[in-house]
C-alpha cells in the first residue's frame, strides 16, 4: 500500500483534526535545523522519542499490538533495521512476503501512528545472523566483508537496488512516514575503516533516495572518527551507566551544531549462552533518558521491544571466546519478550510525560498466558536413521572436509562422514586443530555417541574402532559472528580432523535439510535403526498432543534436557541450551499453537542426553535468569504442582 493511499486509510483512523493538519506530501519535511540545535518537522520543532523493534523477531500477527504499545508508552518514532539475508536468502531471490513484509511493517508503524528512522545496512549488527549479510557472500572465501572490495559491493549494489526503491515512496517528504536512514552500522568499531566504502553507501542511497531524505551514522564514542563521514548526520549511542556529558561533548566534535541524537541508548542488554542473564536497572534507564530529554536530545531506546531469534537467527560475538547469542531477544526491555509492559515501560512513560504529551486511555492488557503438561515425549529416531531422508541428494565427496558455505548450507548441521582406516584397539586422541570446529562437533563412532568438541576448548576425544567403522560428525552452526572484527565466520569443519597421528581424508557431506523433515513429515513407523545399542547422541523426540481449551503464550520449559533445536507444528522455535543456560525457557507464541483439542505436535532434536523422564512442561512465565547451577534452586522453587501433574492440565486462563 503507497503511503498516499495510505493517508486515506488514516483519515478514517485518525482524529479529524489530526488529518486536517496533515500536510500534504509536497509541504512535508524533516531536516536539521543547525541554527537552533533541533531538527524540524514540517517547518515546526521537532524531538523525536523512539524505541527499537525489530520486525523480524516478531510474529507478523503481534506487530500491530506491540506498536500501539509502544505508542502508548509515549514514543512518537520508531527504529528498525532491515536484515539483508531475511530478504535475499539466495543470490537474487528475494522474499518480502508474510512475516518478511517490510512494507506492511511500515503502514502498521503508521497506523499506529509512529514515524520511522531506517537501519538498512547493509551490515546492522543487532545480534542477528552475520549481522544481517547473507552467509551466501562468503562462497567467494577471499571476499573483504564491509569494504570496497569489488565483490561486496557487487552484491551490495545488487540488494540496495532491490530495497531502496520499494521505500522510497515511504519517505516521509513522498508522504509516508520514514524520516531518516542510517548508513551502515557503528562503521567506526570495524578495524577496515574504508572511507571510500561509506561513500560508496552514501552515493547509492541519494542516488535511490533523493537528495531530501537525512541520512546519518551510529557509532559508540570510539568509533565515531572512522565511522563517520561528511554529508552524513553524525550521531552516537550509549547507555545509562556511560557519561552523558562527556560523549555529547565529544560528538560535539563532529556535529557542532544540530540536535544531539543517542540512536542506541541501551534499556537492557543481550544474553550469551551460558553467561549470566543481562539487566539494566529501571532507575538508571529513567534517569539517563530525562537526562538526555532535559538537554533536548532526539533518543531512541535499544531495544523498546526485543522479541526472539527464531530458528537458527540468532548472531554471536567473540570475547576471548566463541559466544553464541541466545533464542531469547528479550533485552530486559519495556516491552518483554512475549509483548508484555515492564515496570520498565510506565517508568519511561512518566519520564517521556514530562516532555511531550502522551496517549491517553488504557493498554492494552497482556496477552492470555497458558500452563500445560507435563507432556511426554516419545523417541522418533536417531538423527542418522534419517539420513536418507534428510539428505535426500546424497553427500558431497572430498577429499578433505568442506565448509558450510562452500556446499551452500546457510544454517543449521551437516554431517561429515569418513571411515576408519585401521582398527584402534587403545583409545586415541580425536581433534580439529587451529580450533576448526566451527561451531560444536557431535562425535559418533558406528551411531555409538562419543562426545562434543567445541570451538576454542580445548578438549579432545578419545576413539577406538574398527577398520572400516563409520566416524560420523555432526557439526552445528551456532549462529555467524554479528560483531568485530571478522564477519567472515566460516562454518563447519574447517581443517581436517586428526586421530592419532593420522589426518582424516575422504570426507562425505551431508547438508541436513531437517526442517522440511519436521515440517513435512515424520514417518509414523520408527526407521530400521541397523546398530545393537539404543541410540545416543542426536536423536529426534516428539509428541502429538490436544490443548483443551482455548489457547494462550507460553513458555516451553525443557527440565534435565541438554541442547537442541525445538520445532512447534512444524514452525522451528529456535535453540535452547538447557545445561548452559540462563534461558530455560522458549517462548511460544499463542498463535502456533491450536485449541479446543485439535492436535499439537512437538519435535526435540536433542544432541546430547535426554532425561530419564523425556517430558517438557509449558509454563506461565519465562525463566531467563538460571544458569545450568542456579537451575537447581530454581525447579525447586517451582510450585510443586507446576512440576508433578501427571495428566495435561486444563488451561489455565490469565
Ligand atoms: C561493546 C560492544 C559494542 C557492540 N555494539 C552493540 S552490542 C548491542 C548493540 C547492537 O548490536 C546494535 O545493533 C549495535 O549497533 C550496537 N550494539
Amino acid at each position: 500500500m503507497a503511503p498516499k493511499k495510505l493517508s486515506c486509510l488514516r483519515s478514517l483512523l485518525l482524529p479529524l483534526s489530526l488529518t486536517l493538519l496533515l500536510p500534504q506530501a509536497d509541504t512535508r519535511s524533516f531536516v536539521v535545523d543547525r541554527g537552533h540545535d533541533r531538527f524540524l518537522l514540517d517547518g515546526a520543532p521537532f524531538r523525536y522519542v523512539s524505541g527499537s523493534l525489530h520486525y523480524f523477531r516478531v510474529p507478523r500477527v503481534f506487530w500491530a499490538d506491540r506498536l500501539l504499545k509502544m505508542r502508548w508508552s509515549g514514543l512518537n518514532a520508531i527504529q528498525f533495521y532491515v536484515p539483508w539475508n531475511y530478504h535475499e536468502p539466495q543470490p537474487g531471490v528475494y522474499n518480502f512476503n508474510g512475516s518478511r513484509d517490510l512494507i506492511a511493517f511500515l503502514n502498521e508503524a503508521a497506523l499506529a501512528n509512529l514515524l520511522v528512522i531506517l537501519r538498512p545496512g547493509p551490515y546492522i549488527c543487532a545480534e542477528w545472523e552475520m549481522g544481517g549479510l547473507p552467509s551466501w557472500l562468503l562462497r567467494k572465501p577471499e571476499i573483504h566483508l564491509r569494504t570496497s572490495d569489488p565483490d561486496f559491493l557487487a552484491a551490495v549494489d545488487s540488494w540496495f537496488k532491490v530495497l531502496l526503491p520499494k521505500i522510497y515512496p515511504w519517505l516521509y517528504h513522498n508522504g509516508g512516514n520514514i524520516i531518516s536512514i542510517q548508513v551502515e552500522n557503528e562503521y567506526g568499531s570495524y578495524r577496515a575503516c574504508d572511507f571510500s566504502y561509506m561513500r560508496h553507501l552514501a552515493g547509492l542511497f541519494r542516488a535511490l533516495l533523493g537528495e531530501k531524505i537525512l541520512l546519518f551514522t551510529t557509532d559508540g564514542p570510539e568509533g565515531l572518527k572512522c565511522g563517520s563521514l561528511r554529508g552524513l548526520y553524525t550521531t552516537v549511542d550509549f547507555g545509562p551507566a556511560d557519561n552523558m556529558t562527556k560523549i555529547f561533548t565529544l560528538l560535539r566534535k563532529y556535529e557542532p551544531h544540530g540536535p544531539l541524537v543517542n540512536s542506541e541508548y541501551y534499556t537492557g542488554w543481550l544474553d550469551y549462552w551460558g553467561q549470566n542473564h543481562s539487566t539494566r536497572s529501571v532507575s538508571a534507564v529513567t534517569k539517563g533518558l530525562e537526562n538526555m530529554l532535559k538537554l533536548g536530545a532526539s533518543v531512541n531506546m535499544y531495544m523498546f521491544h526485543g522479541g526472539t531469534n527464531f530458528g537458527y537467527w540468532n548472531g554471536a560475538d567473540k570475547k576471548g571466546r566463541f559466544l553464541p547469542i541466545t533464542t531469547s531477544y528479550d533485552y530486559d526491555a519495556p516491552i518483554s519478550e512475549a509483548g508484555d509492559p515492564t515496570p520498565k515501560l510506565f517508568a519511561l512513560r512518566d519520564v517521556i510525560s514530562k516532555f511531550q504529551e502522551v496517549p491517553l486511555g488504557p493498554l492494552p492488557p497482556p496477552s492470555p498466558k497458558m500452563m500445560l503438561g507435563p507432556v511426554t515425549l516419545h523417541l522418533v529416531g536417531h538423527l542418522l536413521a534419517f539420513l536418507d531422508l534428510l539428505c535426500p541428494r546424497g553427500p558431497i565427496h572430498s577429499i578433505l572436509p568442506m565448509t558450510f558455505e562452500a556446499v551452500k548450507q546457510d544454517h543449521g548441521f551437516m554431517l561429515y562422514r569418513t571411515y576408519m582406516t585401521h582398527t584402534i584397539f587403545e583409545p586415541t586422541p580425536f581433534w580439529v586443530p587451529n580450533n576448526g570446529v566451527h561451531d560444536r562437533a557431535y562425535v559418533m563412532v558406528d551411531g555409538v555417541f562419543q562426545g562434543v568438541v567445541e570451538r576454542n576448548m580445548r578438549d579432545k576425544l578419545f576413539l577406538t574402532g574398527k577398520l572400516g567403522s563409520k566416524l560420523d560428525i555432526l557439526v552445528e552452526n551456532m549462529g555467524r559472528l554479528s560483531f568485530g572484527s571478522n564477519s567472515s565466520d566460516f562454518k563447519g569443519l574447517l581443517k581436517p580432523p586428526i586421530l592419532g597421528q593420522t589426518i582424516l581424508t575422504q570426507w562425505m557431506m551431508f547438508p541436513l535439510k531437517i526442517d522440511n523433515l519436521v515440517k513435512w513429515w515424520f514417518p509414523l513407523q520408527l526407521p530400521k535403526w541397523p546398530y545393537p545399542q539404543a541410540p545416543s547422541g542426536p536423536t529426534f523426540y516428539s509428541k502429538t498432543f490436544p490443548i483443551l481449551g482455548s489457547v494462550g503464550d507460553t513458555f516451553l520449559y525443557l527440565p534435565g534436557w541438554t541442547k537442541g533445536q525445538v520445532w512447534i507444528n512444524g514452525f522451528n522455535l529456535g535453540r535452547y541450551w538447557t545445561k548452559q543456560g540462563p534461558q530455560q525457557t522458549l517462548y511460544v507464541p499463542r498463535f502456533l499453537l491450536f485449541p479446543r483439542g485439535a492436535l499439537n505436535k512437538i519435535t526435540l532434536l536433542e544432541l546430547e542426553d535426554v532425561p530419564l523422564q523425556p517430558q517438557v512442561q509449558f509454563l506461565d512465565k519465562p525463566i531467563l535468569n538460571s544458569t545450568s547451577t542456579l537451575h537447581r534452586t530454581h525447579i525447586n522453587s517451582l510450585s510443586a504442582d507446576t512440576l508433578s501433574a501427571s495428566e495435561p492440565m486444563e488451561l489455565s486462563g490469565h
